[in-house]
């Protein structure tokens, strides 16, 4: 059963996080860790470490954890006969599916296939759903381009294997400033977020388009806001102009959550919407992060109400299976364009069905709005009390986040909170993102709204 308050026996990290992450470094890079947890002691809203510390965990994992820790309904599907044989045997689904494979697809992904969309890519983490989502997307535009032909020239092919064009084609990705998609070679030349993430590794010269800073509180400033995303707009409308004849596709966050939890206004996403259907270009929306309830609808851009949904979602991180769902025109000419060994995990799927399915039975994305709206009406009146330290509250669900005045605050915030029990990350320079379970509740916002408090009158 869930403490009701956290337990911190040791500093966080305490001696034994500090002897078992030295172990760990023998063998492989252990820098960035911040403690060693145990798994089988953390229990719903709570994340055990190895110094027997129970930490209220407002982080889960970088937005991955939907159900909290160890939740029952996991645990049954985990010991199911299906999931025995899923376990023992990892089919190389491209070439061998199980039979049951479209059954699990219906039942797990496909239950909340975004309107308008009936195919799904299954990939291996949100990078790669990316990585091959453009790739898609740019198989789908070079086909376009020779007529619908399937058939490549002997130029195409000879070219390709030099890396030149036309075989090996100069077409783009567009993604926005702040943005984050990843860090394979793909998705890291759309990532715009943090230099340490980008140097040394060489990118595509795609296109990057401005990403409004809205100012709060928005009711407030909604005159500038509207300007800064209308200004927004006219520039990658430009961009897009520029750049249409090689410009497979634009990608964007519903909320950018590694640059900061940034957010626009559903005005501004279908403004981007009619923009991309306007120069016929496709429109990835990466759902990776803020997918899977945490907006408090499955589908963070289901708030965008598009009449025309987006071309291609890409999920990970909460479904605990990555990949990204499409019309069935963005499937290749040939067969095995898009492709790799394993192309998901039925073991992944079951688990993804599992969580849908408790989503469901358990109301939580009512919970999650329930929650989130007590979590915000909270976090405005302390913004006001504790100015000098912290503003700019915001959030959609329990998305939510806050903005310290400088990095070195936000980091020192985030230790004070972490050895008073409460699990918390920062997102950009100066922004701490509040990324819960799905099961978070009222008391547990009481519990963080204490020791937040008494955090904030130390400083
Ligand atoms: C919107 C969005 N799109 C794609 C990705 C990449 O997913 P992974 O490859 O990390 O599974 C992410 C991953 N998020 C993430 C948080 S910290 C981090 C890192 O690599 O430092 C990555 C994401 O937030």
């Amino acid at each position: 059963v869930e403490p009701d308050l956290p337990v911190l026996n040791t500093d966080v990290p305490g001696p034994l996080s500090i002897a078992r992450l030295k172990d760990l470094d023998k063998l492989q890079d252990a820098r960035a860790a911040i403690f060693a947890a145990d798994y089988s002691k953390s229990i719903g809203n709570y994340i055990a470490d190895a110094d027997g510390n129970m930490l209220l965990d407002l982080y889960a994992q970088i937005s991955s954890i939907p159900l909290g820790y160890n939740h029952p309904a996991i645990f049954k599907a985990s010991q199911s006969p299906e999931m025995l044989t899923a376990l023992a045997n990892r089919p190389s689904l491209g070439v061998m599916p199980p039979a049951s494979w479209a059954d699990t697809l219906q039942r797990s992904f496909m239950s909340v296939a975004p309107k308008g969309l009936d195919q799904i890519f299954t990939a291996m983490c949100g990078s790669c759903a990316n990585e091959t989502a453009y790739k898609a997307a740019i198989m789908y535009f070079c086909h376009k381009r020779r007529g619908g032909s399937s058939d490549f020239s002997d130029l195409e092919v000879e070219t390709c294997m030099r890396n030149q064009p036309p075989g090996s084609p100069d077409v783009a990705i567009m993604s926005f400033a702040g943005a984050f998609h990843g860090r394979m070679f793909g998705s890291l030349s759309t990532t715009r977020s943090k230099p340490i993430h980008k140097l040394d590794i060489p990118a595509y010269n795609w296109p990057c388009a401005p990403f409004p800073q809205l100012r709060y509180p928005l009711e407030k400033y909604e005159a500038e806001n509207q300007e800064e995303e209308a200004r927004c707009l006219e520039q990658t409308e430009a961009l897009i102009r520029k750049w249409k004849d090689k410009l497979a596709a634009v990608v964007i966050e519903p909320v950018q959550s590694e640059g900061g939890d940034r957010h626009a206004s559903n005005h501004f996403f279908r403004e981007l919407r009619r923009i991309t259907k306007d120069y016929d270009v496709l429109m990835i929306v990466d759902e990776v992060q803020t997918g899977v309830g945490a907006s408090g609808k499955f589908w963070a851009h289901e708030m965008w109400d598009l009449d025309t949904p987006p071309d291609i979602v890409t999920f990970s991180k909460k479904m605990q299976a990555a990949g990204f769902y499409h019309s069935a025109k963005l499937r290749a000419a040939h067969p095995m364009r898009n492709f790799n060994t394993w192309l998901g995990d039925p073991v992944r799927a079951i688990h993804a069905q599992t969580i849908i399915e408790t989503i469901h039975n358990e109301n939580l994305l009512d919970r999650v709005n329930e929650t989130g709206r007590y979590l915000l009406g909270h976090l405005r009146p302390l913004s006001v009390r504790y100015h000098r330290l912290i503003g700019n509250v915001r959030g959609i669900g329990t998305f939510a986040a806050i903005d310290c005045p400088t990095t070195e605050l936000r980091n020192e915030l985030v230790s004070l909170l972490r050895n008073e029990g409460i699990n918390m990350g920062g997102s950009g320079e100066r922004t701490i993102r509040f990324r819960p379970m799905l099961t978070l509740e009222k008391k547990h916002v009481n519990v963080f709204l204490t020791r937040f408090e008494s955090v904030l009158n130390k400083l």
